[in-house]
């Protein structure tokens, strides 16, 4: 059995990482900005002193070139790393193989999908000889000395590919070198001609001040956000800058921060470095301690990057709580334009609950009110389930002096839900509507004697429709009855109305349904002693009298509550408005 060598097809190699590993062909440039800089650093650890520079030259022939001024390579290191892929000099120091941004021996190859040829000369710190490496697409490569002596360091020249003259036009180059490597700590110039530029030396975002990075943010990003926030992780060495936007995000909007490495552009479209719930803000953050993936455009997941994303939600958080101490109107504000993102962190997170829960506003019978000032005006709260069960109750609630608070809204029945955990001294209940109407007065002994006939007879006029009545005094006076539904009831009625309109096989369907509900749930119409028509129509005695009173209110409730009416209460309601007014007609001819 003899042992064999898998063979690697270069040319499907290079396919492989241009189409499918990386995003786009200049990322040629981010690896070449990063092997000088990678071997500079490996020349500084050996204790030389030299200025270090990476230049880039551009040939009207359509040549690159790069220098560096870093450590070279030797002949056998030619052929370890260079020739070898996958093969890097950068895991060898166990020590030190984290100061280098470069991990897996691959970025070259990126070089072939805008060059046919990669010519690389270079004169090792370590020894003598200049060395001529040519690498070809088809995975063949020579070595040769050359006689003159080059300086220390290494020069790539890469020649242009068809198709892709655009990369070695001095604007592309511009662009791309200053995308990736505009804070590299080496002193980067690009040339053509006699002209040169520099391409980096700016302080990075997260070095400036808030002022500076927030006049950065408005230049580079194109916004003027609200606030800038330091955002940094000692373990993860990040340091960066967290902008809030100055306008409101959905929750499922992709969010985009650009992380850079080492100082070198990783990905300016990186989703995951901040925690979930920081969609509100858009940073900018350079890290040191986390792996990038082979790609270069995202961090390995591994649980030193979940601790570093915490760290970093955690200066988040803790510059919000700060802000809501020194800037309150800055906090307020960020506080009305994202408040649907903050109501979402609040729910999910108990510190940001009390952050932000006296500053998040709550639909009340009063209108839109913050929690800190609802909390003032009352202890007592009465949360609804349902924007419809809201709606039922807020007009009575109010003349009640009852806070009940809309939890209709996405996260505000859970928020409002949450306060009796952080406020000892309030009282959260959750609204029953038909039982709502028990917090009024009660009628003395003697006029509830008075008002039980009429009671009775509105039960029996109603069980039809399964209502149930009361009688109790409430405000505002001129409102005669109160109806009020449940869910449980509202499904009831849905049921029965499709059941009617429906064909043999749905309605058999829906027979099972309505079969299923065991206690057949009642609506409750409670009828307002404080009205005078009420209390005329309770005292007068008169059952005639008092059947049009009751059909009259009841279908008249429905109405105002906007409840869909059966064909049977729309008859009970035409015919109840025809008696009213032939009676209302005789007693005008009698006078
Ligand atoms: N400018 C340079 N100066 C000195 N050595 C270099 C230079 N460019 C490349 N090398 C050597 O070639 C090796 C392979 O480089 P390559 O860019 O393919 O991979 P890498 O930088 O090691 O890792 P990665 O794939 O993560 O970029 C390097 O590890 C380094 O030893």
């Amino acid at each position: 059995m003899s042992e064999m060598n898998f063979q690697v097809n270069l040319q499907g190699m290079i396919e492989l990482l241009s189409k499918h590993l990386y995003s786009n062909p200049g990322v040629f440039a981010r690896e070449l900005l990063q092997n000088g800089v990678d071997a500079i650093t490996a020349r500084k650890k050996l204790g030389h002193s030299f200025e270090p520079k990476i230049l880039i030259e551009l040939y009207a022939s359509k040549t690159v070139v790069i220098h560096d001024n870093g450590i070279g390579l030797t002949e056998p290191e030619i052929h370890r790393f260079l020739s070898q892929i996958g093969s890097t000099s950068k895991r060898e120091e166990l020590d030190g193989g984290d100061d280098y941004i470069g991990q897996f021996g691959v970025g070259m190859l990126s070089c072939f999908v805008v060059s046919t040829e990669i010519v690389l000369i270079t004169r090792s710190a370590l020894e003598g000889d200049t060395l001529e490496w040519r690498g070809r697409q088809d995975g063949t490569y020579t070595i040769r000395k050359l006689k003159r002596e080059a300086p220390i360091g290494t020069s790539i020249y890469l020649t242009c590919k068809e198709d892709y003259e655009e990369y070695y036009e001095w604007y592309k180059l511009e662009q791309l070198m200053t995308h990736y490597g505009e804070f590299l700590p080496v002193p980067i110039l690009l040339s053509e001609d006699r002209y040169e530029r520099n391409i980096n030396g700016a302080l990075p975002p997260w070095q400036l001040d808030r002022q500076l990075a927030l006049d950065y943010g408005e230049t580079q990003l194109g916004h003027r956000f609200l606030e800038a926030i330091p955002i940094k992780s000692l373990i993860g060495e990040a340091e960066g800058i967290a902008y809030i936007l100055p306008y409101a995000v959905s929750l499922q909007a992709e969010k985009k921060h650009k992380v850079y490495v080492k100082r070198m552009l990783l990905s300016d479209q990186m989703s995951q470095i901040l925690p979930e719930w920081a969609f509100f803000v858009t940073c900018i953050v350079n890290v040191g301690g986390l792996k990038p993936t082979a790609s270069r455009e995202s961090f390995i997941e591994n649980e030193l990057f979940f601790t570093v994303r915490d760290e970093l939600g955690q200066c988040l958080k803790r510059h919000l709580m700060l802000l809501a101490l020194t800037d309150p109107d800055l906090f307020e504000k960020i506080v009305k334009i994202h408040y649907v993102s903050l109501k979402a962190m609040a729910v999910e997170d108990d510190e940001l609950y009390q952050l932000f829960i006296r500053h998040l506003s709550f639909e009340t019978p009063y209108g839109m009110m913050r929690m800190g000032d609802i909390l003032q005006r009352s202890s007592n709260i009465v949360v609804s389930s349902t924007l419809d069960e809201f709606r039922q109750v807020a007009r009575v609630a109010k003349a009640q002096n009852v806070m009940v608070i809309n939890g209709g809204y996405v996260h505000d029945f859970e928020l409002v839900r949450k306060l009796e955990e952080y406020d000892k001294d309030t009282q959260v209940g959750v609204l029953d509507p038909i039982n709502f109407t028990n917090l009024f007065q009660d009628l003395t002994a003697s006029e509830l004697i008075t008002a039980s006939p009429f009671l009775s007879l509105a039960d029996k006029l109603l069980e039809r429709f399964q209502c149930r009545s009361a009688v109790k005094r409430f405000e505002p006076a001129e409102l005669p009855v109160l109806y009020n539904t449940n869910e449980e009831f509202n499904f009831l009625r849905m049921a029965e109305q499709t059941r009617a309109e429906s064909n043999e096989l749905f309605g058999s369907v829906l027979d099972v349904v309505i079969h299923e509900i065991h206690e057949v749930p009642y609506a409750r119409l409670c009828f307002n002693y404080n009205n005078p028509i009420v209390q005329q129509a309770i005292d007068c005695g008169n059952p005639e009298m008092q059947k049009l009173c009751i059909e009259t209110l009841y279908t008249q409730s429905l109405l105002l509550g906007h409840y869909p009416m059966s064909s049977e209460e729309m008859k009970l309601m035409n015919m109840s408005f025809m008696s009213a007014l032939s009676i209302g007609l005789g007693q005008a001819g009698e006078t």
